[in-house]
């Protein structure tokens, strides 16, 4: 099977073509593709197909199998590719996700595709749509009780989960401790990505994430707009922040169309074939 390895924000895929053919056993393969030891190593699979109502359909899988809504790094890779292959000949693209319809853009830097700034549409705050168990309402700033502690939680859905928890030192935090619990906490039927946030100042905050399905990476695109929003949300930030990730900075701007838009860089790192 051949492949493509990308990377943004150092958040890193297997992106396979399918467009002619379907390989129905990707999730399956995910753990063993995906292991970093054993197989090419990623923290997901970005499989590119057709679509029936947009111009193109992503689907993207976490290295464990599990199949997410959505991928922020994910889909700015996926639109690097489609672009610079030829496969869509447009600059905005309408991609089909199980979100909904997601539309990067390529921006050019002396003529070359270079970063892409992706309409990652609306935030969702009802409980009900994160989803959460509990009565509805927004989720800003309520206790989660892990372990004997407390931590304040704001759950923000970018059509996949997210739980943003605001910290005095990015530094401290044991995320491989914490992560997994607040992941599989009962409050999260469909379990949880997990986002913690050093506020910096109004225009920046420092992020380190913890991701359903893949543990700890080096950024996730759709953890970075659900920061922006809680930031946002909790008086710590205005509409328009830098998002600090271990893998690289994304720009978020949550503007007055209720839409979320994010920026950020798409690189491909190399492609090969694997023997299945
Ligand atoms: N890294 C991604 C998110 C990938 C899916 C996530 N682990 C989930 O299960 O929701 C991003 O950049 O958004």
């Amino acid at each position: 099977m051949k492949f493509t390895k990308m990377q943004g924000t150092g958040n890193d895929f297997i992106v396979i073509d399918c467009m002619e053919r379907e390989n129905k056993d990707l999730k399956q393969l995910a753990p063993k593709l995906c292991n970093r030891h054993f197989g090419i190593g990623a923290d997901g699979i970005i499989m590119i197909l057709p679509s029936a109502s947009e111009d193109i359909k992503m689907r993207i899988i976490n290295s464990d199998g599990s199949e997410a809504e959505m991928c922020g790094n994910g889909i700015r890779c996926f639109a690097k590719y489609i672009y610079t292959r030829g496969i869509i000949n447009k600059e905005k693209i309408r991609v089909e996700t199980l979100a909904g319809t997601i539309v990067p853009e390529i921006i050019f830097k002396n003529g070359k595709p270079d970063m892409v700034k992706v309409d990652m549409g609306e935030p969702r705050l009802k409980r009900s749509d994160i989803p959460m168990e509990g009565p509805e309402g927004e989720v800003i700033n309520e206790p989660l009780y892990l372990d004997g502690i407390e931590y304040r939680i704001t759950c923000v859905s970018m059509g996949n989960p997210h739980c943003v928890i605001f910290i005095d030192d990015i530094n401290a935090i044991p995320i491989k401790e914490i992560g997994p619990g607040i992941e599989n906490h009962k409050l999260f039927p469909q379990k949880t990505n997990v986002e913690f946030i050093q506020v910096l100042n109004q225009g920046e905050i420092k992020m380190k994430v913890w991701e359903r399905g893949a543990g700890e990476t080096l950024a996730c695109g759709t953890g970075a707009c659900a920061s922006g929003v809680a930031s946002y949300l909790n008086k710590k930030t205005g509409r328009r922040i830098i998002v600090h990730l271990p893998g690289g900075d994304l720009l978020v701007e949550w503007m007055d169309d209720n839409h979320i838009y994010m920026t950020g860089p798409a690189e491909e790192v190399f492609t090969g074939e694997i023997i299945l």
